[in-house]
């Protein structure tokens, strides 16, 4: 025994300049742990899965997968993409038309070295794991969009990684095999004892399937956490409109459970939160937690209370958001039965209101760009 911690893990400190676009992050997966990457279009999550397979080579830096390098600019090491121990899985399946579903498992322990027998024996296993052992003579042409979606999943498992890459996994399917499929890919991923990078657009799948969070934007790290805690105290307003909350920055002045910010984009809110804060800080606040009222509440439980004019209003599942403009400005969620009640219409003058117990202040992250205080609120 050294005593020394063992790296089996994956470690990411990369730069991929491609064009005009930079990726530039530093972060590590633990074995076992499901990292959900999340980020807006062009952020550079298929660039960090490429540059993680050894399809798109890294300007500088290096990835370490338990211990060995799979890429060190500096050190002058890349191994090539069918040399790296990768299992890839990606949203249109990208399986051999031409082959078996037998066959397209079977590729990978062939190009390992594997012989004809044993590869179509590992892809025999695998397919019987995934419940497609019926379909094993079938061309991918001849499979549903789950089935097609397991056979991906039994060909980059076959290969036994030690990473898994997924990007949009689960994003062709129709919404009833997505469910399924989902409940099935989470099983081997917990069964799946290397890091996994998990690339999603879906919030819900994204806190379902995973252990922890990655947020990319701009090919910048902006968050990382459990979902629990990014779900709870977004870091910027792509993240906050992802998980459904309004997003103010401000300066937090006041003691503990009674924390007034005044906010960037004018107006004030009062929290009572218990823990101190001051300084610069995000306020999160549920559209659920906001009442709109037509005339000026004299409630005085309320500490919130502000005036706005409806701007628009969209209809959920079981209730209606209101998008409203004012200092700050809110989305509301109310039921269908008040949108009647109040009357409300695109232009209706209302006055909101929030209890103080409903306000979430907490520090400005600091590994957030500075560059996006201005604009981190949902609502200016
Ligand atoms: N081959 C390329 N050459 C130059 N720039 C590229 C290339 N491929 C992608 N880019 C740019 O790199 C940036 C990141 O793209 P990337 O596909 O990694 O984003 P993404 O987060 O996966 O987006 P999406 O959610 O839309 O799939 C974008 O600005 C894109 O235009």
């Amino acid at each position: 025994m050294t005593g020394l911690p063992q790296v089996t893990g994956l470690e990411v400190d990369a730069v991929v300049r491609r064009g005009g676009f930079h990726l530039d992050v530093r972060f590590a997966v633990a074995p076992g742990e499901v990292l959900g990457v999340l980020g807006p279009n062009g952020a550079g999550k298929s660039t960090l899965l490429r540059a993680l397979a050894g399809l798109t080579e890294l300007s500088e830096g290096r990835l370490t997968l338990g211990g060995a390098a799979l890429d060190d600019v500096a050190a002058g090491v890349f191994v090539s993409p069918e040399r790296r121990p990768v299992g890839l899985l990606f949203q249109n399946y990208r399986l051999f038309p031409h082959l078996s579903v037998r066959d397209n498992v079977a590729f990978g322990p062939r190009r390992q070295g594997a012989g004809r027998a044993a590869a179509r024996g590992t892809a025999a296993e695998w397919l019987t794991r995934l419940g497609l052992a019926e379909l094993a003579e079938r061309k991918p042409a001849q499979l549903s969009g789950g089935q097609a979606q397991r056979a991906a999943l039994a060909r980059a498992l076959a290969t036994e990684p030690s990473l898994l890459l997924l990007d949009e996994p689960l994003a062709a399917l129709d919404a009833e095999t997505r469910w399924s499929v989902r409940a099935e890919l989470r099983r081997h991923l917990t069964d799946f004892g290397g890091p996994t990078l998990f690339v999603t657009h879906d919030p819900l799948e994204a806190m379902v399937m995973c252990s922890r969070l990655l947020v990319l934007e701009e090919g910048r790290i902006v968050q990382q956490g459990s979902p629990g805690e990014v779900a709870r105290r977004p870091a910027t307003r792509y993240v906050a409109k992802l998980v459904g909350l309004n997003l103010y920055a401000g300066a937090a002045s006041g003691g503990s459970g009674a924390v007034t910010v005044s906010l960037d984009g004018g107006g004030t809110l009062v929290s009572a939160s218990e823990t101190p804060v001051a300084g610069r800080v995000l306020v999160a606040l549920a559209p659920t937690a906001i009442a709109l009222h037509i005339t000026e509440p004299r409630d005085s439980s309320y500490r919130n209370v502000w005036r706005g004019v409806v701007e628009g209003m969209e209809l959920l599942t079981d209730r209606v958001r209101v998008s409203v403009a004012g200092h700050p400005d809110a989305l509301v969620d109310i039921t269908a039965a008040a949108v009647a009640e109040l009357s409300l219409a695109e232009g209706t003058s209302v006055w909101l209101t929030a209890k103080a117990t409903e306000l979430d202040v907490y520090p400005y992250p600091d590994h957030t760009r500075q560059d996006v205080g201005s604009s981190v609120g949902v609502n200016r």
